[in-house]
């Protein structure tokens, strides 16, 4: 994926500003530079580098086990002393500061007087709306908000409303940028103070808060009835379609029929809210402390991003909600990646095809290693296919390209094991073309850590199919062509050593010959 993200306004955005590095600051930050673009922070908190530092470490980590495809060059990051210095290059500037609208205004107004006048300003506020936020700026039109949930570079979802004054056309443009992050931005139609998702949150926090006040559960007890009951259903249904469901046959409607009257019961404390003060603080913030205290924040993140990562790849596997989305931005990457590992900008034109070329890079992610404290061995062939699918797509043999009905499948594999690669390490794979020819095409990937040494090899011989009839037929003349290409551009490389290799037990292959040659009933 290319760092520069063409936007549908004449913007192109490969700089973005972030005013404030707290919580959502730094999330904003992981989610642009795991994208490739280049961030600008200001804070002016003296340590606010280092407190951004282990959220970024974190998100780095879930980035890894989130997805197997090549991800673009990390962004470069800096920190600025200035929010002249953070703004006066960026395309894209995101202010997430405290909560306070009068803070907002003044930030903006010191924002204005330094970034180009088509930069886009972005608030990440939680419920002041877009109209108040724009009432005092010179061009009111570029302020949008763009309303992110924790940890933003994880959760897709971005709430996006516009002010009485912002320009149109502003929306799709934030669209189409927050798309090209691996994001669902979803238009909130009309302002209103909180948006959607905390007017959902709100209301949960304050019965939750009225509960513990009153009595009638803990924190850790409510936490277990949200996590081990109706939390589930929400990672992959909102409340209409689980609600639709449990109106059995009959719906939505029987369902309204049977909880309809509850709606003037007492089921709901909502009408009330209860007194903020010190007790209440007291109570929540000790019972919270004895429930989950025992751990750090930091690590709590983690044990979040893993859970949430294994969430959303489970809904990839099935083609549902957050699922799609994480397919969506995977295509996008993998479409990108290899193009990108053979260095530069990643256009097809710079990869040099007449040497082994660089179809993968990774570094190996914490479950792929097992009880020898090393990668799996079922790994060393997802890092081959990992490299055969990028060969593939540069030979035009794409989403596209199958859509129309052709494919390569495998047909032989022989893996050799050579070196150790533990957690974390960096690999890459290295192809050799050995043969493309009709249905045919051989191929070698070397398998190396980040310092040079071969790890493993893998010979992979692929058969070129019909994905209707899934009988083998030659490939569509362009993929057929730019293969040929290849083949010749690498015909004088030196075969590699290894290639051609069976299980080399000399007593064993003596008999593979003996039988072969004499051949009775039992093993014809
Ligand atoms: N924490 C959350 O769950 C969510 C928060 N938000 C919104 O994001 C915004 C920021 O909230 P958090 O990150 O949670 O707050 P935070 O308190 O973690 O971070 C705010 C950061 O802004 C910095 N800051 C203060 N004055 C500044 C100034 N004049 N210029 C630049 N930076 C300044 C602070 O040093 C701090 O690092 C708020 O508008 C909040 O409503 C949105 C979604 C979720
Ligand atoms: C509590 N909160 C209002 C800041 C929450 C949000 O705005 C979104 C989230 O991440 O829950």
């Amino acid at each position: 994926m290319s760092s520069v993200v063409e936007t549908k306004t004449p913007i192109a955005v490969n700089t973005a500003a972030c005013i404030g590095g707290g919580v959502i600051g730094a999330g904003w930050v992981a989610r642009l530079i795991e994208n490739g673009l280049s961030v600008r922070v200001y804070d002016p908190m003296p340590d606010a580098a280092a407190r951004m530092q282990p959220v970024l470490d974190n998100a780095d980590r879930a980035y890894a086990k989130l997805t197997m495809a090549q991800r673009p060059k990390k962004g470069e990051l800096v920190f600025c002393a200035s929010i002249e210095a953070a703004v006066s290059s960026a395309q894209w500037i995101i202010e997430s500061v405290p909560e306070r609208l009068a803070l907002k205004q003044s930030i903006y107004a010191e924002i204005e007087e330094h970034a180009a006048v088509d930069a886009i300003i972005v608030s990440s506020t939680s419920g002041i709306m877009p109209s108040d936020l724009q009432a005092q700026m010179q061009h009111p039109g570029r302020l949008i908000v763009a309303h992110p949930f924790n940890p933003v570079y994880l959760l897709p979802v971005v709430e996006l409303v516009a002010g009485k004054l912002t320009d149109a056309g502003i929306i799709d443009t934030a669209r189409t940028f927050y798309s090209s992050l691996g994001m669902k931005p979803i238009h909130v139609k009309r302002e209103i103070e909180a948006f959607v998702a905390d007017r959902l949150l709100e209301a949960i926090w304050r019965e939750s808060l009225w509960l513990i006040k009153d009595g009638i559960t803990t924190t850790e007890d409510l936490d277990d009835i949200v996590r081990f009951g109706f939390g589930l259903r929400y990672a992959q249904m909102g409340v209409f379609e689980t609600y639709r469901i449990a109106g059995g046959e009959a719906g939505m409607r029987h369902f309204l029929e049977q909880f309809g009257p509850c709606l003037t019961w007492p089921w709901t404390k909502l009408m009330d809210v209860p007194e903020y003060n010190e007790e209440l603080v007291e109570l929540i913030a000790g019972q919270s402390d004895q429930q989950s205290g025992h751990r750090g924040i930091r690590e709590l993140e983690r044990i979040r991003d893993d859970n949430l990562v294994a969430i959303q790849q489970a809904l990839k596997a099935n083609n549902w909600g957050a699922g799609v989305i994480l397919a969506d931005y995977e295509k996008k990457l993998f479409d990108a990646g290899a193009a990108v590992a053979n260095g530069g900008t990643g256009a097809e034109s710079e990869i040099d095809y007449s040497q082994p070329i660089r179809t993968t890079e990774r570094r190996i992610p914490p479950d792929w290693t097992d009880y020898n404290n090393h990668m799996n061995e079922a790994r060393y062939l997802q890092c081959f296919g990992d490299a055969t699918d990028a060969f593939m797509r540069m030979i035009g043999c794409d989403a596209e390209y199958m859509a129309s009905g052709g494919s390569f499948f495998t047909a032989e594999t022989h893996i050799r094991h050579l070196d150790e690669v533990r957690v974390n390490e960096p690999v890459y794979t290295l192809t050799q073309v050995l043969m493309g020819e009709g249905k045919k095409m051989q191929l070698f990937h070397g398998l190396h850590h980040g310092d040079g040494r071969l790890l493993a090899t893998g010979e992979h011989m692929l058969i070129h199919v019909s994905l209707e009839t899934r009988a083998a037929c030659v490939p569509g003349a362009a993929v057929a062509q730019e293969l040929a290409r290849i083949v010749a551009l690498q015909a004088s490389l030196p075969l590699p050593e290894g290639v051609g290799r069976a299980v080399g037990q000399v007593r064993v292959q003596a008999r593979v010959v003996e039988q072969t040659q004499n051949p009775t009933e039992d093993n014809s």
